[in-house]
C-alpha cells in the first residue's frame, strides 16, 4: 500500500483508560508503539476535564518520546494545554473551519468524522486534513453513529475526494486489508489493540495485514 503524503499513517490507535479494560493505558501505548502504531488518539468521553488533562499528559510524554503523534479527541483546551499534534472533531463537537482560525491548530492536524455524504461538500471537511469514515462497521465501542459505511461506502467516499481517509468501527486484523484496497489510506482501532491479550502483537498483525 502507498502512504497518503498528506497523512503518512498507516495504523491509528484510538484509546482510553475505559479500553483497556484494567490494563495500564500508559502500558498499552508503549506497547502498541512497539508493535507498529503510527499515530495515537486519546478519546476520553467518561473522564473528567481534570483527568482527561492529566492522562493526555502522560500519552504526551510517552508519544514524544517515541515521535509519534497525539491526537486529541473532542477538547481543543486539552489538545493545546498538552501540546497535541491535532484533535479529532465530529458533527456534534467545534467545527474544524472555526478550529482553523484559532492561533494553535493553524498548523496542527484537524480530524472530522464524516458520518453522511453530503457532509463531502461542506467547509468542515475542506478545512479538515484527514476524514474519519465513521463508523465502516457497527461497533459496541461507539453506539451513537448514525452509517454503517461498509465497504461500498468507502468506494463511494474515495471517488469523490482526495484527502485522507481513515477508517474506523469494528475493524481488526481479518477485515483491515479490504477496507485498504476499498480505498483507504489509514486504519483506526480501540478494541482490536486496547482489547487484546497481547496489544504489541496485535499491533504488529494489523500493521502487516494493512502493509500486505
Ligand atoms: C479517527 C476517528 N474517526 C472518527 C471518530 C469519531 O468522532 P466523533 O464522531 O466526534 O465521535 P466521538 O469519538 O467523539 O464519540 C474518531 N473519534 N476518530
Ligand atoms: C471512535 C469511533 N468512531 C467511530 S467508530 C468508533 C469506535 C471504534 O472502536 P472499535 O475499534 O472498538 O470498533
Ligand atoms: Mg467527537
Amino acid at each position: 500500500m502507498k502512504l497518503h503524503p498528506q497523512f503518512p499513517y498507516a495504523l491509528y490507535l484510538v484509546i482510553s483508560h475505559e479500553a483497556c479494560k484494567g490494563k495500564d493505558m500508559i502500558q498499552v501505548a508503549q506497547q502498541a508503539i512497539r508493535g507498529g502504531v503510527d499515530i495515537i488518539q486519546l478519546r476520553e468521553k467518561k473522564a473528567s476535564e481534570k483527568l482527561f488533562l492529566q492522562r493526555a499528559q502522560q500519552l504526551r510524554e510517552l508519544t514524544e518520546k517515541h515521535n509519534v503523534p497525539l491526537i486529541i479527541n473532542d477538547n481543543p483546551k486539552v489538545a493545546s494545554q498538552v501540546n497535541a499534534a491535532g484533535i479529532h472533531v465530529g458533527n456534534r463537537d467545534s467545527r474544524p473551519a472555526l478550529l482553523r482560525k484559532k492561533p494553535y491548530f493553524k498548523e496542527r492536524i484537524i480530524g472530522y468524522s464524516i458520518e453522511y455524504l453530503s457532509q463531502l461538500d461542506n467547509e468542515q471537511t475542506a478545512t479538515s486534513d484527514y476524514l474519519g469514515i465513521s463508523p465502516v462497521f457497527r461497533t459496541d465501542t461507539k453506539k451513537d453513529t448514525v452509517t454503517e459505511w461498509g465497504l461500498e461506502g468507502i468506494s463511494k467516499i474515495r471517488q469523490l475526494t482526495t484527502k485522507p481517509l481513515v477508517g474506523i468501527g469494528n475493524l481488526h486484523q481479518q477485515n483491515a486489508g479490504s477496507v485498504i484496497r476499498a480505498g483507504a489510506d489509514c486504519i483506526a482501532v480501540v478494541s482490536a489493540i486496547c482489547g487484546a491479550e497481547d496489544p504489541e502483537k496485535a499491533a504488529y498483525e494489523l500493521k502487516n495485514a494493512i502493509l500486505r
